[in-house]
């Protein structure tokens, strides 16, 4: 039975895509509401287990479904999309000159119940930024959907100078954590040649 992705996301879809894992979409509608002074790595987990629960809950017996959702950490705040132009510029204005975090939830459920959940960070430094950058930047609207107001994946590879660990989930899904995780449930097969 083919996997099921529980989300709207296009990075998403071309991560899976491009790791060759044969996958159906069924976006989710879960509440990405973040409760009071809850830690980043346990808001995208239990943001990503609502959406593949959402979804496995809807499916039939056997079913893997699959949940990610990705968030910006910078001092201790958690940035995830803007709600308009003017939020958007205020996330660039504290990404520019610095480091920050992102971190990727993901979620794997199976017959109503999740049956594991990772968290995975990336570090990643932005060159710094004008105030007519950020709103040059804004105005392309290339960030309004994404978690931090910025597309590492598009124009805003232009502020990135330098990315600490897993490249891919920092636009929305851990490439190798991913599949290790469908590999150790039996979700798809080894690698050939991977050492058990
Ligand atoms: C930081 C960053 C985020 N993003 C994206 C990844 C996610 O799609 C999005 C964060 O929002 P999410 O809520 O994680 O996901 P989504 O709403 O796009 O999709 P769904 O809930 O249906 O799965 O930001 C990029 O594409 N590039 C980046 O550089």
């Amino acid at each position: 039975m083919t996997l099921v992705l529980a989300s709207a996301s296009p990075r998403r879809r071309e991560i899976l895509t491009t790791l060759g894992v044969a996958f159906e979409v069924r976006p989710s509608n879960a509440d990405e509401t973040q409760h009071e002074g809850e830690p980043a790595r346990a808001y995208v987990q239990r943001v990503a287990a609502a959406k593949a629960l959402e979804i496995a809950s809807a499916c039939e017996a056997g079913r893997w479904v699959l949940g990610a959702d990705t968030i910006v950490v910078v001092d201790g705040e958690l940035l995830g999309k803007p709600e308009s132009d003017a939020a958007a510029r205020g996330m660039l204005r504290m990404l520019a000159g610095r480091w920050h975090e992102v971190i990727t939830g993901v979620a794997l459920a199976r017959d109503g119940a999740i049956v594991e959940t990772i968290a995975v960070t990336t570090r990643v430094a932005f060159r710094p930024l004008t105030v007519d950058m950020v709103e040059r930047y804004v105005a392309t609207g290339e960030g309004r959907d994404k978690a931090g107001a910025y597309g590492a994946q598009g124009i805003a590879s232009g502020f990135v100078r330098g990315i600490e660990g897993s490249h891919s989930n920092v636009i929305g899904l851990p490439a190798a954590e991913t599949i290790e995780l469908l590999e150790k449930h039996g979700v798809i097969a080894p690698w050939p040649g991977t050492a058990r």
